[in-house]
């Protein structure tokens, strides 16, 4: 489902933090948000899930309008895997996949053996199947990524936003994640700080001072004038002779 953003601005007790921004993001595509500490990437997650109100300008969801829509149906589209998401002690990791399904349950329809197989695919899916039964508060950082981005798998939500989802994760697991991510026939958002891994993206989108300054193919957008100019460093850019991949080697900051 075609998610986007019209000339969306938020402040907060008047200072601006996101201003103007504009962006499309086409169904099944997968959009890397990319940009330095502060550009404002969080803010812009939380208002494309709705849980933060634009100042001005909307969310659409298809062409629905997000803020005419009520908190259970967004959820029934919508997953955010949070930067810094906690949960309650005293849960099991499949306890916490669970939780993804709630926003389909109801009285007139209960949990069933679909939720059951739906949460044990998406523990699978983050290689977290062998700890379903260990309690959230005795996992370490990645393995507690791993369980939030499968909570949000079992949301099973067309519309999939991310905030830096492999910063606490090794490198085998920031790998499979992102492939996983990319295989998924929704659309995903996804905020990254490394700009190689944004690099395997449909689309960019840099941040930079609360607007979104460019978007596009990521050849086009991350180029040595952009790392300078946004990231504030110097990097040379290298085709990779094993598949033509573009690769950014960093030398100094600026
Ligand atoms: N509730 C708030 N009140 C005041 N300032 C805020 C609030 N939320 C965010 N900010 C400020 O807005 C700016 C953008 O923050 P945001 O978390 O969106 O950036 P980011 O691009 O995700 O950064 P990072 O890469 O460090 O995670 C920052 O300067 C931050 O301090």
């Amino acid at each position: 489902m075609q998610l986007s953003a019209e000339q969306l601005t938020w402040a907060v007790h008047g200072t601006p933090l996101l201003v103007d921004v504009n962006l499309t993001v086409a169904s099944g595509q997968t959009f890397g948000l990319v940009g330095p500490n502060g550009s404002g990437k969080t803010s812009l997650l939380r208002l494309l899930a709705g849980l933060n109100k634009p100042k001005a300008g909307q969310v659409l969801i298809g062409n629905q309008p997000l803020h005419t829509l009520k908190q259970r149906a967004i959820a029934q589209s919508i997953a955010l895997v949070e930067q810094q998401a906690e949960t309650t002690d005293r849960i099991t990791v499949r306890e916490v996949v669970a939780l993804g399904r709630t926003p389909f349950l109801s009285a007139l329809q209960p949990w069933s053996d679909q939720n059951e197989a739906i949460v044990t695919q998406a523990l699978l899916d983050v290689d977290m199947q062998h700890m379903a039964n260990r309690l959230w508060h005795t996992l370490s950082g990645g393995e507690r990524q791993r369980v939030h981005i499968g909570r949000a798998l079992a949301q099973q939500p067309k519309v999939l936003l991310l905030d830096e989802p492999t910063n606490h994760l090794d490198i085998r697991h920031q790998l499979s994640i992102l492939k996983l991510v990319k295989q998924l026939p929704i659309t995903v958002i996804i905020s990254l700080h490394d700009l190689n891994h944004a690099m395997e993206c449909d689309h960019i989108g840099v941040m930079d001072g609360g607007r979104l300054v460019d978007a596009g193919p990521p050849k086009g957008v991350l180029t040595a004038f952009r790392l300078r100019q946004t990231f504030g460093v110097y990097a040379d850019i290298f085709t990779d002779p094993v598949d033509n991949s573009q690769v950014m080697r960093f030398r100094s900051a600026l």
